[in-house]
């Protein structure tokens, strides 16, 4: 078995040459790393005349935003990989497909989506794809579905909720989503314009008591095999397609977590509007959002039911009126876990595009502010939010 070594391009062009399944690998021959993410190496292979083939990716054996200060599992690339994997059965129009997985290097093949673009560099331009919000819901919904309890034998889900157990990737979004912001920790990142804010979250019992009863839920609700870090970053948009990347943080846990990031990350780019396009033409682009996060419940919640009517095995579960209320409750932690959300891009470490690339100081910190608000007053309203349109009128009401 080869041993560990941080790729160099070279290594990439020859090691995508001998496991990327080309019937003509000797047409590969250079290599760009262009990985703009928080943790790996990614590597694009280019063929002679310049084309983007195959993309091969490395863990480093650390946090790559941070460097070697802080180390993290090499495991995360087998988590990945056996994450997509699994989606890719259940989902393969809406999943990134993996070609290769290596233990050793942490190395994995993928398909290329360079015909894609980054769904959040879109949202951020303006530029729409009104199919994305219903194919992601359909994403969320088979993949969320085919790995639950409504599915799965309970032996089998009990044996792959062990496969996937990810103690390090959870700790990180333990620690990052339900600690850091709410507490005065060294890696919060903030305008210091809004010290009282913030300050205000650490001193809020009821939001305090909310945020532990979601970290309870993520830490012991193993409900499905989540990607668990489906934000607008980790999904490639193109006229009438989308598929999901980057899943090192899949494994088993609440349903409502999935869904509460990806709404979470539609409201972060609602927040920014005004910062990109003016308070004026912001109101068309926020409609959009809306829109997008009705699309996205009502297709997860329709197709989960009917897959939930239709391919249930367990005869406890498949009483009718079950899946209906069981989604109810997943609804309710959505709301919640998006509130998180909204909280640990601005309070904490890991910002997003949206917010962080708004120019003016004073409309930045602005958008930050309100993001901060309408994340911890949903966080505090989340059981008490019947449906989605509630929840939209909620959101408009803040502002
Ligand atoms: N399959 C792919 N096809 C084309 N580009 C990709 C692919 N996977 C990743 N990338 C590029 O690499 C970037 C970082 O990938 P990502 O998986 O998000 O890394 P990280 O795990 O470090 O967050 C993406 O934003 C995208 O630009
Ligand atoms: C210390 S990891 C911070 C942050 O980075 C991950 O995002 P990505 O892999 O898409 O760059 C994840 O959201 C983590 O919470």
């Amino acid at each position: 078995m080869p041993q560990y070594r941080t790729f160099t391009a070279a290594d990439a062009v020859a090691y995508a040459q001998e496991f990327g399944g080309l019937a003509n690998p000797a047409c590969l021959v250079d290599a760009q790393e262009v990985g703009d993410g928080n943790l790996n190496l990614v590597f694009k292979i280019f063929d002679s005349a310049g084309v983007s083939r195959i993309i091969v990716k490395q863990a480093l054996p650390y946090v790559r935003c941070v460097g070697e200060s802080w180390p993290l599992t090499l495991d995360r690339a087998r988590l990945e990989a056996q994450t997509l994997v699994e989606h890719y059965k259940h989902s393969p129009q809406h999943t990134v497909q993996i070609l290769h997985y290596d233990p050793a290097l942490a190395v994995m093949v993928m398909e290329d989506l360079s015909s894609h673009r980054i769904w959040r560099g879109e949202l951020i331009s303006g530029v729409y794809y009104p199919q994305a919000a219903t194919q992601l819901g359909e994403y969320l919904a088979r993949t969320l579905f085919h790995t639950s309890d409504f599915c799965l034998h309970p032996h089998d889900k009990k044996a792959q909720v062990a496969r996937f157990i990810n103690p390090e990737m959870c700790e990180i979004t333990e620690d990052l989503f339900f600690n850091d912001p709410f507490i005065d920790h060294a890696r919060n990142n903030y305008p210091a314009e809004l010290e009282a804010q913030v300050a205000a979250l650490r001193n809020d019992d009821d939001l305090k008591i909310a945020v532990a009863g979601l970290k309870h839920r993520f830490f012991s609700a193993a409900q499905a095999l989540l990607h668990g870090d489906i934000h607008s970053g980790s999904i490639f948009v193109a006229e009438g397609s989308l598929k999901a990347i980057d899943a090192e943080f899949g494994y088993f846990g609440p349903i409502g977590f999935d869904i509460g990031t990806a709404i979470g990350n539609l409201l972060l780019n609602y927040c920014a509007q005004p910062g990109h396009f003016g308070p004026r033409d912001a109101a068309a682009f926020r409609e959009q959002r809306l829109q997008d996060i009705r699309e996205l419940w009502l297709t997860f919640a329709e197709r989960f039911e009917t897959l939930a009517r239709t391919e249930t095995r367990d005869a406890a579960l498949a009483y009718p009126g079950y899946a209906a209320r069981f989604l109810q409750s997943v609804w309710k932690d959505a709301i919640g876990y998006c509130g998180t959300e909204l909280i640990r891009r601005t309070v904490g470490m890991s910002h997003v595009a949206d917010l962080e690339t708004i120019e003016d100081d004073e409309m930045r910190v602005a958008c930050i502010s309100h993001a901060i608000e309408l994340g911890k007053y949903l966080i505090l309203i989340a059981g008490q939010v019947e449906n989605v349109e509630q929840f939209i009128a909620r959101v408009r009401q803040k502002g």
